[in-house]
Order: C-alpha cells, then sequence, then structure tokens
C-alpha cells in the first residue's frame, strides 16, 4: 500500500508531547491514502519505532486528502497538529516484503496532494519484461550466443552458393583441393553455429524456468496474503487455475516462444540483409510482400489476445466446476449426480472448444495467408531471378544463395508469426495474474499494535457490532450486537443453526471487520492490533479439524512460529497435553503417520466416548486460566461455562449463568434446551424401536 511521510515540524512535536508520545522532528508521521471510506481509514495503523500514529481523514478535495486527526494510544490530536508537519516528503510503501519497501520509497519533494496522484501503473507488455528483468544477464548471453549461430545459419546460403559457383566455375585443375578447404572451413563454421545453438536454447530455458518459478511465488504468495472475504468471492478453483495453467502459458510465452521468437527476428533481419547485398533490385522486389502480411499479423495478434483471455476464463470456470465437485464427490456420490455433474462440466468444456474452435479458424487463415505469400516470394524470385540471369545480370551461385536466404526468411517470417501469436496468449493470460498479483489486500497482515505480555489479559468485548459477509451483504447476521466476556471466564454461545455462533469467532479472529461497531481485547479494538499478533494468542479448536497431507507430527507442528525449530520433544508433549499422545502411538508409524488429504485418513472427528472424554478432560484442563468462547450444543459443555450467551434475531437475545436462564421457563435457553431434549428423546425412542 503507498502511502505519503509527513515530516514533523517544531509544532507537532510540541503537541504529540503534551500528549505524552515521547518523538523527536527526525520522526516522521505515516499518511495512508483513502482508498473508500473514513472508517476503512481509521483501520490503519503505523508503527513508527517509538510511536504508533494512526491518522484519519476527514474529507477528499479534488485532488488532495486531508487529515482529520491523529491517534495513538486511544489519544485523538486535533487537525492542526499534523496540519502544522511538513507536508510530503516521500512515498512508501507497507509492502510486507522489506527489499521491495526499500526500493519503492521514492525520494521527491512535493505537497500532500502529490500523495493522491494516481501512481503509474506499467503496462502488461512492460510487467512481462519487468519479469524478465533479473534475468537480464543470462538472457544477454543467450542474445549473444544467439547471434553467433545465427550469423552461421545465415552466413551457410552465401558460402553454399560460392561452393556451387566452385563447383561449376573452377578450373580443373583447382577443383578438388578449392572444393575441399571450402568444405572443411564450412564444416568448422558449422560445428561453431551448433554450439551456439544450443548454449542459446539452454540458457533461454533456465531463464525462462526461473521467470515462471518467480511468478507463480510472487502469485501464490499474492493469493495467500488476501483477506478471507477474498476467498468468499473467489472460487478455489479459479485460483488453482491461474497458478497453472495461467502462469504455464505466461511461461511459455518467456521460454520457448521468446528463444524462438528471438532467433526468428534475428535471422529474418539477417537474411533481409543478405538478400540486399547479394541482389538489391530482386530484394527490393521480393520485399514488397512484407508490409501487408505485417498488417495482417496485427490484427490478427489483437484478436488472438482477446480471444485468449475468454479462453482462459471459460477454462477457468470449468476447473472450478471439477474441483468443487471432485472435492464434494461424497455429497455429489450420495445424491447419486455424477451424469448430471459431467453433464455441467460437458457444457463448461464446450464452451472452451467453441473458443478454440474460433481460434483455429484465425489461426488457420493467418498461417494460410503466411504460407502462401512464403511460396509466393519463392516464385517471385525464381521468376525475376530467371530473367536476371539471362540477362548475365547474376551468376547461378548468387541465384542459390538468394533463393536460400529467400527460404530462410520465408520460414523466419513463419516462425516469428508464431511467436507473436504465443506473445498475444501469453498477454491475454497475463492479465489476470497482474490483477491477482496486484490485488492489495483489504486488512494489514502484520501492522499494527502489539501488546506487552503484561498488557494482555483477555477481556473480549463486541460492542454494537453489526456484519453483513462480503458476498450476502444483504442478509445481516448481526445487528447491533453487544457481549461482553470477562477475562479468565467461560463463555458458551448458543443459538440455533446459522444465528452466527461461528461468525462471532471470525470477528474475533479478525478474518473479517464489522460493518460497524468494535471488537476490544482488553478495550483495544483489534482493528488498531497486529492481526499476525492477535490470532498468535488465540487458540481455536474447531468442529471439523483439518489435517494437512502430511506426517502427524509436522501437522501437530504447524501452528509454531518456528516449525523448523520444534523438537521431537516439543511435539511428544503438546499431543500429551491434548491427551494424543497414546491414541498416535497406536498407529503402526506413529507420529510419522502420513494422514491423507484433508486428514481423511485419520479418523479423528468420529471419536468414540473413551475418545471423547479425552479431549474433553484435555480441554478443561487447557481452558483454566483462560479467556474462552465455547460454541456449544451440548448440556454438559454448557453447564460447566461461567456464563452462556444465546444468539437470535442478529444479536445476543440472552445472557446469565445456566441455572438462571434455564430458570426462565419462557426464555429462549430454555426453549432450545427442552428442544435438544426433546430430540434426544426422540433418538432414543428410534433406537430402542
Ligand atoms: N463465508 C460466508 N459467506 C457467506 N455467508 C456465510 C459465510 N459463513 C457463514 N455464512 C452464513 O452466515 C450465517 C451464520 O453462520 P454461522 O456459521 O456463524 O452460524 P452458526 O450459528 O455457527 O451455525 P451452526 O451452528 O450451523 O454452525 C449462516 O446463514 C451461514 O450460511
Amino acid at each position: 500500500m503507498y502511502g505519503t511521510m509527513l515530516r514533523m515540524t517544531r509544532f507537532t512535536v510540541r503537541k504529540l508531547q503534551q500528549c505524552n508520545i515521547a518523538c523527536c522532528r527526525s520522526d516522521t508521521l505515516y499518511h495512508l491514502p483513502n482508498r473508500t471510506s473514513r472508517t476503512q481509514w481509521k483501520r490503519q495503523v503505523c508503527k513508527n519505532g517509538s510511536f504508533d500514529v494512526l491518522v484519519s481523514p476527514v474529507c477528499k478535495g479534488r485532488n488532495m486528502s486531508w487529515l482529520s486527526c491523529l491517534r495513538t494510544r486511544g489519544l485523538f490530536l486535533p487537525k492542526r497538529v499534523w496540519t502544522h508537519s511538513r507536508h510530503t516528503v516521500a512515498l512508501y510503501s507497507t509492502s510486507t516484503d522489506s527489499k521491495q519497501t526499500a526500493k519503492s520509497v521514492v525520494n521527491q519533494e512535493s505537497k500532500v496532494k502529490t500523495s493522491e496522484t494516481p501512481l503509474r501503473v506499467p503496462s502488461e507488455d512492460v510487467k512481462l519484461l519487468q519479469l524478465a528483468y533479473p534475468q537480464r544477464w543470462r538472457l544477454t548471453a543467450a542474445v549473444g550466443f544467439l547471434v553467433i549461430s545465427s550469423s552461421v545459419t545465415m552466413s551457410a546460403p552465401f558460402f553454399l552458393g560460392k561452393v556451387i559457383d566452385t563447383i561449376y566455375t573452377s578450373p580443373p585443375e583447382d577443383f578438388t583441393s578449392s572444393l575441399t578447404s571450402l568444405c572443411i572451413m564450412l564444416t568448422g563454421v558449422f560445428l561453431c553455429g551448433g554450439a551456439a545453438n544450443a548454449a542459446r536454447v539452454y540458457l533461454m530455458q533456465i531463464s525462462g524456468q526461473q521467470i515462471v518459478r518467480k511468478l507463480r511465488e510472487s502469485l501464490f504468495s499474492s493469493i495467500l496474503m488476501q483477506e478471507v472475504g477474498f476467498f468468499d468471492k473467489t472460487r478455489t478453483g479459479e485460483l488453482i487455475n491461474r497458478l497453472s495453467a495461467d502462469t504455464t502459458i505466461v511461461g511459455h510465452c518467456l521460454t520457448d516462444n521468446l528463444s524462438g521468437g528471438l532467433r526468428s527476428l534475428a535471422q529474418a533481419g539477417a537474411g533481409v540483409g543478405m538478400m540486399l547485398y547479394v541482389s538489391p533490385s530482386l530484394a527490393g522486389f521480393v520485399l514488397m510482400v512484407v508490409p501487408p502480411i505485417a498488417c495482417l499479423a496485427v490484427i490478427f495478434g489483437k484478436f488472438l489476445r482477446s480471444i485468449s483471455r475468454r479462453t482462459q476464463d471459460a477454462l477457468a470456470e470449468a476447473t472450478q466446476l471439477a474441483e468443487e465437485r471432485i472435492s464434494n464427490i461424497r455429497t455429489v456420490r450420495a445424491f447419486g449426480k455424477e451424469l448430471t455433474e459431467v453433464q455441467k462440466y460437458s457444457e463448461k468444456v464446450d464452451h472452451i472448444f467453441e473458443l478454440a474452435k474460433k481460434e483455429a479458424v484465425l489461426s488457420a487463415g493467418f498461417y494460410g495467408v503466411t504460407g502462401l505469400s512464403g511460396n509466393i516470394i519463392i516464385l517471385s524470385v525464381l521468376y525475376k531471378g530467371g530473367l536476371l540471369m539471362a540477362s548475365e545480370a547474376m551468376t547461378i551461385g548468387q541465384l542459390s544463395s538468394f533463393l536460400m536466404y529467400a527460404f530462410w526468411v520465408g520460414i523466419s517470417i513463419a516462425g516469428f508469426s508464431s511467436f507473436y501469436s504465443e506473445l498475444m496468449k501469453g498477454l491475454g493470460a497475463g492479465t489476470r495474474l497482474w490483477e491477482l498479483m496486484d490485488r492489495k489486500p483489504e486488512f494489514p497482515l502484520n501492522e499494527g499494535l502489539v501488546l506487552k505480555p503484561e498488557q494482555l489479559k483477555g477481556e473480549l468485548d463486541f460492542c454494537n457490532v453489526c456484519f453483513a459477509y462480503p458476498t450476502r451483504k444483504d442478509s445481516p447476521i448481526f445487528q447491533d450486537l453487544n457481549l461482553s466476556v470477562p477475562a479468565g471466564s467461560v463463555m458458551a454461545v448458543v443459538g440455533s443453526s446459522g444465528s452466527g455462533k461461528s461468525t462471532l469467532v471470525s470477528l474475533l479472529l479478525r478474518l473479517y471487520d464489522p460493518d460497524s461497531g468494535v471488537v476490544t481485547v482488553d478495550g483495544w479494538d483489534i482493528r488498531d492490533l497486529n492481526p499476525y499478533w492477535l490470532r498468535s494468542h488465540i487458540g481455536t479448536v474447531s468442529q471439523e479439524p483439518v489435517l494437512f497431507s502430511c506426517s502427524i507430527a509436522e501437522n501437530i507442528a504447524y501452528g509454531a512460529a518456528d516449525p523448523s525449530r520444534v523438537t521431537v520433544e516439543d511435539i511428544y508433549r503438546a499431543a500429551q497435553i491434548a491427551n494424543a499422545h497414546d491414541f498416535i502411538q497406536e498407529f503402526p508409524k506413529g507420529y510419522d503417520t502420513v494422514v491423507g488429504e484433508k486428514g481423511d485418513k485419520f479418523v479423528c472427528f468420529a471419536l468414540d466416548a473413551e475418545n471423547e472424554f479425552l479431549v474433553q478432560e484435555a480441554l478443561e484442563r487447557l481452558m483454566h486460566g483462560r479467556t474462552v468462547l465455547i460454541i456449544a450444543h451440548r448440556l454438559s459443555t454448557i453447564q460447566s461455562a461461567d456464563a452462556v450467551a444465546v444468539l437470535d434475531q442478529h444479536r445476543v437475545m440472552e445472557i446469565g449463568s445456566h441455572a438462571k436462564l434455564l430458570a426462565n421457563g419462557q426464555g429462549l435457553f430454555r426453549k432450545l434446551m427442552e428442544k435438544q431434549a426433546f430430540l434426544q428423546a426422540k433418538q432414543k425412542q428410534a433406537l430402542f424401536k
């Protein structure tokens, strides 16, 4: 995210110090540009050595963003403070990549309004080239070898013409020696050409693969940095497609394609030069055909780029459908929907095929015309060259050389047109990649206040919280919800299915921000806290634990800040605390047992009564001295909580101890419990029938 640095004046320093904020003139205030609304602004916090500042705009003029107040540690500073700071000094970036941050600092003196000047976004073509920049030395060497190999290739027709002339014109006594020495020399030259070509291909391939590796890495990192709401809106299949298919296309465009394209370009250039050298008049006649082909290529490329983008979108949709159905195969099977799903997938694939057909028609026309023009070039060379030979303006060797050059130029033009079409495809596929890579997450990942251990008690407060999921803005989950959980207490949250119990936890983890209202931890708005730090202080035990497809030991170590430093003893201790050690030891490979995708091989949520007791016992032990929010259905769990909150109609409708709530005969909690008891009795009856 880009922002503006404001350098302090004496006035600013004095005002900040009056508010008990230690600072000096060398400190800098950070002004983050307003993006959408004032509320969003208030969430931005920057650390600046001795103090953290948070600034928010009051209004946005045509080109200016004014700051209303500056807040730090709960204090609001009046507008006068920052307006007296010396204005914009630099643009800076709060990117998580420190190198990138350092690079993006632009030292330029300007007024505040310059911070609102939109930063120039490089075009897609430039971005594609920027990807290749780190490989510049390898690519330069590759281009050097390309020049050597192309020079050899392109000198071949000239020397072969000489060989032909030697065969036809040498006196019989010199014939053998001239021919032998010419052929030996040519063999040496061709060997050098072959070696240079091999080096070129190797260097091009390696740099291309490095570019793809970097591209995939940046894309994956950019995806993982996005806020959770982004994943609600964007389907997994689509993201996987971008990561696999689109990067492959862009990669191909920059590797084999770039390599072949450069070779064609060099050879075509050299070929034309040699044609002009051998016979300028014949070359002028032949080259008339080039301008119309170039126009055709530009028009073709434009269409191809657009079709390629649509094809990639259609492919992403198909992958998305396949991924969703395959990962939910049990549901598909249970409803017997295999054929319906196949039908749906076929429709998506048909759409891709339709686009591919359009591409095929375009390609057919383009390659047909370029192929035809190649043959016409050869025919015209023979025609005009024959006439020139008849008038003795050309020898047979020269005509042969010219023919070979014309042939090479034809091949090179065909190679270059294929390069061009692949480049257009790469640019089409790249569009979506840049969109993803340039997307700035709505929440910071690792910015904000970090409390000292003694400051963290664990008191939770939800104050007037209103919230709707980003994808379903019209169905509010909470409206003016209020809930206080004292530090070190256990609060059970109950409510009918869909009342928002899990959503409460998501807000606390700051997976989403409330639309209005605040969630606080020990009085601190969690939007001011560093989300990374906040989450590292919240332990979650989910209803459906997710295991990654690696060993049990690796899964246990996953939550550690640095899993590589976790010892076997640490893992054993963690498992013992969770009462899981004996259970894990029973597996033949113990902690090295590899659990399958989503932990399917590890049957942990179908707990039997004994294991359930063990898990419950471990949880109760771990809950001691901690603030706990339990999303509870079981009476036994609810009974052990200090208080129970009942969610209904988008807010907390009842709150109190279990006994007090149960005593209210007309209360919601009582009804919920009666319903549960009734259902359990019914289940028992059904069992004994
Ligand atoms: N990521 C999401 N995007 C859109 N809607 C969602 C999302 N997650 C949950 N919901 C919807 O929000 C509502 C509240 O969901 P939530 O999971 O918080 O309820 P719950 O009380 O925990 O339900 P249960 O007891 O069934 O787990 C539900 O209607 C659910 O469908």
